[in-house]
């Protein structure tokens, strides 16, 4: 999917939320259990209650892989399935020396034909720019997380003062473009959102850390907004596991639904 399919998706569905399938045998309802694929039965029935309210899947690949090649299937699955007006993001947190990354883009953008992969930039560029070879396919590089831990690093200062998450923009900014290349930022840092549009006013944010995490969208829709919108925000667990009964689906779509409205109001707020 190209930026520009990407606004129209935004604009038509009012809608910048991207729904998380951290799909977990321990929390989804048991009846699925019985059933050949859980999984993928969860993730499609989600997937049918919330596609005309979201912009984009993430599916994070740590829960698949957990379950080796049944895993594997499942997540397979649940791509194909996704509508192609939905980009499709393995949020996998990959990269290494450059013949390893390429092959991790294969897996990610040939095998299993995500529009989108997570990356880490602690290797640096070579490790980053193999997965940017793929035409029509985005890199979305961990810049500011949302979890504690991103205090131990990327808050670091250099002799300048410069914090690290800082350095890491300016230098892989000029690695790919704002069609290719999109940023992590976590929605519990409000404050460093404001810092990073500043840095790179033109690329799109990927935001987890809204519902469990307690972000708030207003405060990245006040920080993190650029002129084409610029904001994926990503909800897991309020939206997938808001019930583990019969009712899942439709609970899930309500949790979604909720934000969506936000979302809208925030859209037309903005003249968008
Ligand atoms: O900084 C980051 C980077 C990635 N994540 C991932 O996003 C989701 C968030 O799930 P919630 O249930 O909505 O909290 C999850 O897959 C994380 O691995 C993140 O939270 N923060």
């Amino acid at each position: 999917m190209t930026r520009q399919e990407l606004i129209q998706q935004i604009r038509e569905k009012r809608s910048f939320l991207c729904v998380g399938l951290d799909t977990d045998l321990d929390k989804i309802p048991a009846h699925l259990l019985q059933t050949e694929d859980p999984v993928f039965e969860f993730n499609k029935a989600i997937i049918d209650a919330t596609k005309d309210l979201c912009v984009a899947y993430k599916p994070n690949v740590a829960f698949y892989e957990a379950l080796g090649p049944k895993g594997w299937e499942s997540l397979k699955k649940t791509i194909d399935y996704i509508p192609a007006h939905c980009l499709t993001i393995a949020d996998a947190k990959r990269g290494d020396i450059g013949n390893t990354s390429t092959y991790y883009a294969k897996t990610f953008f040939d095998y299993l034909n995500c529009d989108a992969v997570t990356v880490a930039p602690y290797m640096g560029e070579d490790s980053v720019t193999p997965f940017q070879e793929f035409e029509g396919k985005w890199v979305i590089l961990l810049a500011l997380t949302s979890n504690k831990g991103a205090l131990d690093f990327q808050f670091t200062t250099d002799a300048s003062g410069e914090e690290l998450y800082k350095k890491v923009l300016k230098k892989s900014s000029k690695w790919g473009s704002e069609n290719n290349l999109m940023y992590v930022v976590g929605a519990t840092r409000a404050e460093g959102i404001a810092e990073v549009r500043k840095i790179v006013p033109h690329h799109f944010f990927l935001v987890p850390g809204v519902g469990a995490q307690g972000g708030s969208l207003e405060d990245v829709a006040k920080y993190g907004w650029n002129d084409d919108c610029g904001l994926l925000v990503n909800a897991s667990r309020s939206v997938i596991y808001a019930s583990n009964s019969a009712d899942f689906a439709i609970e899930a779509r309500k949790e979604a639904q909720k934000l969506q409205e936000e979302m809208a109001q925030i859209l037309t707020a903005k003249n968008f």
